[in-house]
Order: structure tokens, then C-alpha cells, then sequence
């Protein structure tokens, strides 16, 4: 991440509501570690500049052209983030020429836009979606630069997942190679929650709790008939955080299947023989399936090739309904045992919903923090929180892996005592596992500035 030169005072100072405050302004020297639990003698590690307004910034207010624009799939808490920005633009800095890019990135060249003020989005946060639409796909960075720097735009607000944070950084190198005075600032979304570095994603506190609702619709029907197997299926293409914390918020879960954890139907320790057992003890049981599990089962089964969507993601095969066929043909025409099976796919409404009160807040923290970046100078960086602080992240940290489940770590663990599912894996698994952890490139959380291009 760059920092550009700092040369006006930030008129947040005049601002009644801030100027009261007392160590209103982050130190410029604050950093956050991106390791709290560190061993005696252990090396300082990678830190991350603190979030936060600065005493002086960059823009004068009059001077700024900011644009925002929203790329990938959809996850509660954009509205949010949009409004914000705009509100935090004009409230807290005297901005009032803020942009909407429609359409997510092949907007900049072959859509409309639109011009945004607190008052047009004030009711927006209570909306899911995005009120600028998205897209995948359409990337062209050069299309995208000429368009910044045709309309005179300085400030670039791009609201995404990780592969929108790869294009936001193609966007910041060429920015940087024309020698724009432009800061392009990056806020993570994932309802997958697979951005690395950061503690968790607006949106993703509010898709489980909505994914509790079909897991207790689930659990209704299959506890009130003979044999009743509620089967949900919850997103999670690549990570199955969303599977893993609405099960342990749920538990009524017996079994949670996740894409980053290998299972197998038939056999001794396999699915249906502990389908089998749990029915024999409990009469009924509930089963999440994250839609990126078992893709290697079922591509086998069906023969399938693989696919991609516009912007190079891997199409899923339907694991839901797959898994739902087979426990029915597993029971019903190998078994001759009755059982009774409700399939819910509540994979599209966990996401189109408004934010709930604390993403909300959360969202709003990360379009402040991400605007007070951008006006003191910074750019080349996603916002986010880091050990619980707001910080600023350069690019290539949080693309250069995902985040996944560890299916080592702890958090696993706990998920296998509660629901007491095998864990379909045998020591040479597990090794594996460790094995194949991806280590992070040893580069520095330092952020850039634009003016003079240094650290
Ligand atoms: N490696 C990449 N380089 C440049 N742009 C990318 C890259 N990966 C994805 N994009 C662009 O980012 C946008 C969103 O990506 P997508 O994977 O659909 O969603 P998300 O950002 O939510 O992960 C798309 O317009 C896509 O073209
Ligand atoms: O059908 P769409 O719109 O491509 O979205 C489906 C996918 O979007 C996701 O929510 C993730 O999308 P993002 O990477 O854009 O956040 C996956 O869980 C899901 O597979
Ligand atoms: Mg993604």
C-alpha cells in the first residue's frame, strides 16, 4: 500500500462532532499485529498500518472525485458500505462529488453511472443487494485506467472479494506505471469469508444467522416424522466458514460436510453407516452440506467436466441434491428401511438480505476507515479488521492465499465434539493437511504513498 504525500490539515478538526474527541487522530507510527499470540523471543512479525483519520490528508475536499463500485456475488451489508462512504465523504471531509460505477467493473467502460449524495442513498442500507448492481468478469484493467483518468477521478472506492482485491491491485499497478494521483482503496466482501488476514467479513455474522432458520426448519420436519433426514445446503464455494459457524450456533446439526474437509458415502466410518447409527439412536437427524463439498465425488459420479464462470470461479455441481439421491437410493433400495427426506437450498437468501444491527456497525467502520485512508494519501489497500482493529492492508497480502477452514486447527475440532460426526479422515489425511497448509510470502504489511511512491 502507497501513502501520498500529506500537505492540508484534515478539516474533521472543525468538525463539532470530532473535534471534542480526545486522541481522535491515529498516530502515524500506530501499527497492529497480525499475530497476537506470539512465543517469548519470537520475531516482531508482520504489522499493519492502524486505520483511522489523520492530522493532515492529502485532497483538499473541493478537489476530490471519488467513485465507488461493487464487483462479484452479493452479500448483505453492501448497501451499507456504499452509504457510508458517501456519508463519510460528505460529513466527515466536505466531499460532495462521489460517483456510483453500475454494474461492477465492466461498468467503468460499457455502463451508466450515476452521481451519489447522502440524501439519494439514505434509505439504502435497509436494502439487500447493491443499489450500483454487479457483475463477474470484464476486468480490463487499461479500459478501466483510461476511464479513471478520462472522467478526472482521484479517489477509487472498490467493494469486493478476492478476486475484485486482484483486480483493485491490477488497477493500483497501472495507476502507479501512469503516475495518477489517484488512491484506490479496496473493502473486503465475502459471504464465504475467504479473504485472508482479516478476522471475518461484514455480511458473514448475518448469513448465519439467517442459515439458522433453514437449519431449524430442517430440524422440525425430520424430528417430527419417523426417520426424517433434514438435509441444508449453505454457501461456501472454495471455505465452508458459513457450514462450520451455523452448525455450532445451531446444534442441531449431527453432520456438517465442508468443502476443505474430504468425505466418503459407503463403508465402515463412511456417511451412511453413521446416518444409519444416529437414526438407530435418535430417530431423525440434520445434515449441512457447504455447496463446495464432495465436488470430487460427484464430478466422478457424473463423468462432469470442469467448469468456470466469468471470472474464472469453479462452477459447482448441486452437492444437495446429489447427497439428498443418494441417501435416499442408499436407504430405500439398498437398506429397505423407510426414511423420510426434506432437501431446504437457502443458498441465495442467506445473501440477498439487509445486514443485521452488528454488521451494520461493522460496515460502517470499514467505509469510515477506508475513506480516512484515502484522504490522508494512502492507497494500494483493502480496509480491514485485523486482532479486532481497524487497518489497512496492502493488495498483495490479502490476495496471495484464501482463507480456508483448517481442518487442523481447533475451531474443527470443536466442531467434531459437538456434532460427534466421524471426521472421514485417517492419519495419512491428516498429514496431508498439515502438509499442504499454504505459507504466506514473507512480504511486509508496510503501506505505500503516492506521491513519492516509498514505503
Ligand atoms: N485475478 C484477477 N485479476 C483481475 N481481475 C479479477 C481477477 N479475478 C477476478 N477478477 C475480477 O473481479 C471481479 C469479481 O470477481 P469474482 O471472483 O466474481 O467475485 P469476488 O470478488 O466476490 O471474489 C470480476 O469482475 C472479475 O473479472
Ligand atoms: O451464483 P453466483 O452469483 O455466481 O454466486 C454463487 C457463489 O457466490 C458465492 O457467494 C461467493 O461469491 P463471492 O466470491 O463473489 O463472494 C459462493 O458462495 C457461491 O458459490
Ligand atoms: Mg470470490
Amino acid at each position: 500500500m502507497m501513502l501520498l504525500l500529506q500537505t492540508y490539515p484534515n478539516p474533521i478538526k472543525e468538525n463539532p462532532a470530532y473535534s471534542v474527541v480526545k486522541q481522535f487522530f491515529v498516530n502515524q507510527d500506530d501499527t497492529v499485529p497480525k499475530k497476537v499470540v506470539v512465543q517469548k523471543d519470537s520475531p516482531r512479525g508482520i504489522h499493519f498500518r492502524r486505520a483511522g483519520p489523520r492530522q493532515r490528508v492529502y485532497f483538499e475536499s473541493d478537489d476530490v472525485n471519488a467513485c465507488i463500485v461493487t464487483c462479484g456475488g452479493l452479500c448483505p451489508g453492501l448497501n451499507t458500505v456504499i452509504r457510508e462512504i458517501i456519508c463519510g465523504l460528505s460529513y466527515m471531509y466536505g466531499v460532495d462529488k462521489v460517483l456510483g460505477i453500475e454494474g461492477g467493473y465492466r461498468g467503468f467502460y460499457a455502463r451508466n453511472t450515476i452521481q451519489l449524495t447522502p440524501k439519494s442513498v439514505n434509505d439504502i442500507h435497509k436494502r439487500g443487494g447493491t443499489i450500483l448492481s454487479t457483475s463477474r468478469g470484464g476486468h480490463d484493467t487499461l479500459k478501466i485506467v483510461d476511464n479513471i483518468q478520462d472522467r478526472g477521478i482521484n479517489q477509487v472506492y472498490i467493494i469486493g472479494g478476492d478476486g475484485t482485491q486482484k483486480g483493485a491491485a491490477a488497477i493500483f499497478e497501472e495507476i502507479r506505471r501512469r503516475r495518477l494521483k489517484v488512491a484506490v482503496a479496496g473493502i473486503p466482501k465475502t459471504i464465504d469469508n475467504d479473504i485472508a488476514v482479516i478476522d471475518k467479513s461484514f455480511g458473514f455474522d448475518t448469513a448465519v444467522e439467517e442459515a439458522q432458520r433453514a437449519i431449524n426448519a430442517a430440524h422440525v420436519e425430520a424430528e417430527s416424522v419417523e426417520n426424517g433426514i433434514g438435509v441444508v445446503k449453505l454457501m461456501g464455494r472454495y471455505s465452508g466458514f458459513i457450514a462450520m459457524y451455523a452448525t455450532l450456533a445451531s446444534r442441531d446439526v449431527d453432520c456438517c460436510l465442508i468443502p476443505e474437509s474430504p468425505f466418503y458415502l459407503e463403508g465402515k466410518g463412511g456417511l451412511y453407516e453413521f446416518i444409519e447409527r444416529r437414526l438407530k439412536e435418535n430417530g431423525h437427524m440434520v445434515i449441512v452440506v457447504a455447496e463446495g463439498a464432495g465436488q470430487d465425488l460427484i464430478a466422478e459420479s457424473m463423468k462432469s467436466m470442469d467448469h468456470e464462470d466469468a471470472s474464472g470461479n469453479k462452477l459447482l455441481l448441486d452437492v444437495g441434491l446429489w447427497l439428498s439421491q443418494g441417501i435416499k437410493n442408499y436407504f430405500t433400495s439398498r437398506q429397505k428401511m423407510t426414511i423420510n427426506l426434506k432437501y431446504i437450498d437457502p443458498t441465495y437468501m442467506i445473501r440477498a438480505i439487509p445486514s443485521n444491527a452488528s454488521d451494520n456497525v461493522y460496515c460502517t467502520l470499514l467505509a469510515q476507515s477506508a475513506v480516512h485512508g484515502a484522504m490522508a494519501g494512502f492507497t494500494g489497500f483493502t480496509v480491514g479488521l485485523v486482532n479486532g482493529r481497524q487497518t489497512y492492508i496492502p493488495f498483495e497480502r490479502v490476495t496471495e492465499k484464501r482463507n480456508k477452514v483448517v481442518i487442523t486447527d481447533r475451531m474443527w475440532a470443536r466442531l467434531l465434539s459437538s456434532t460427534n460426526q466421524p471426521s472421514f479422515l485417517s492419519s495419512k489425511d491428516v498429514e496431508e493437511a498439515n502438509k499442504t497448509e499454504e505459507q504466506p510470502k514473507q512480504t511486509s504489511g508496510e503501506v505505500k504513498c503516492l506521491e513519492n511512491g516509498s514505503t
